[in-house]
């Protein structure tokens, strides 16, 4: 098989073709084979699985993936890259290849493929069936492909991914450090999450300027289960942090505009004992939720 993931035949390769890798699609290509394995392995994968890929590239993680894996479904926006992957891709039955945008918007995937992990999902054995998505993730829309992908419906089991190192740290900041924020909260809020191995630039071609991390996030249950409302966690969290200098009443209330007067908003601040003068980005995950869940039932109570 030729190893197409080398700096030598993709340099041979994009010249022939006249392409070029596109920086606005993310286009660095991990060159260090044990690595590819490394995210492969780092997943825990086998025949219960149900694989996404978002970003195919010439598909040799694909390949492994769908070694290890019941079905992958792999997603590549572009299309030279993609006929590239499909010379690798065509003897593997259990590799679903799409040629499109992973994401309709920046808050929403696309439908059509979200219908299809719903489809390939239904034809595992229910009791034993998990969806992982991973992948090295194109580093511009790593953040809403993982963002959203914690509110679809099924929710993935296991994230593990290559993205910037920068975005890692944030994922998994603690409260009271510079990158804790309002993506910091919503993943620590319904999944475990860590940091795998840090990879300088020179493992990808074409070397990105910044250094890179993989990532695993598990999701988890229980941890969910402390949210009353999923969608109106997500909302209100942005709004907290939209402001995260400002003082938790002043942000709280501009979150809760037209839902809940000042008064209303004091009585829940008082309530659960936080003082309006800290700042949001001073709460703790749990406090977090214990303060969304109780803007909700307030809410609830004044319509
Ligand atoms: C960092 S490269 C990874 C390629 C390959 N999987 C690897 O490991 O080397 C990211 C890939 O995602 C693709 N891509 C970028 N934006 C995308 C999107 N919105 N939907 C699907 N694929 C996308 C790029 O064209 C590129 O092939």
């Amino acid at each position: 098989m030729v190893n197409r993931q080398t700096a030598s035949y993709l340099t041979k390769r994009f010249q022939q073709t006249g392409m070029r890798p596109l920086s606005r699609f993310g286009q660095n290509f991990l060159i260090d084979l044990n690595l590819v394995d490394l995210i492969a392995d780092s997943a825990d994968i086998d025949d219960r699985d149900l694989v996404l890929e978002i970003g195919t590239g010439t598909g040799s993680l694909t390949s492994r993936l769908a070694a290890r894996a019941a079905h992958v479904i792999t997603v590549e926006i572009d299309t030279n890259l993609a006929q590239l992957a499909q010379e690798e891709l065509e003897d593997l039955p259990n590799v679903t290849m799409r040629l499109h945008d992973a994401l309709k918007n920046k808050n929403n995937f696309d439908p059509e493929l979200l219908e299809n992990i719903r489809e390939e999902f239904d034809k595992l054995p229910a009791k034993r069936r998990r969806f992982k998505l991973v992948a090295n993730l194109p580093y511009n829309v790593a953040t809403p492909i993982i963002s959203n992908l914690l509110r679809c419906d099924p929710i993935p089991d296991v994230i593990s991914v290559t993205i910037q190192k920068e975005l890692a740290d944030r994922i998994v900041a603690p409260p009271g450090t510079k990158d804790y924020s309002a993506l910091s909260i919503w993943i620590q809020s319904v999944a475990n999450a860590s940091i795998v191995r840090t990879l300088p630039p020179g493992v990808f071609w074409p070397p990105p300027k910044v250094t890179s991390a993989i990532i695993r996030i598990d999701t988890d249950a229980n941890l969910r289960a402390r949210i009353d409302n999923i969608d109106f966690f997500h909302e209100k969290l942005r709004a907290l942090y939209f402001h995260r200098r400002k003082f938790l009443r002043s942000v709280v209330l501009s979150a809760m505009k037209g839902e809940l007067d000042k008064a209303q908003v004091d009585a829940v601040l008082e309530k659960l004992g936080f003082s309006g003068e800290i700042r949001a980005e001073r709460l703790t995950v749990a406090q977090t939720i214990e303060l969304i869940n109780e803007l909700g039932t307030a809410s609830a109570e004044a319509k």
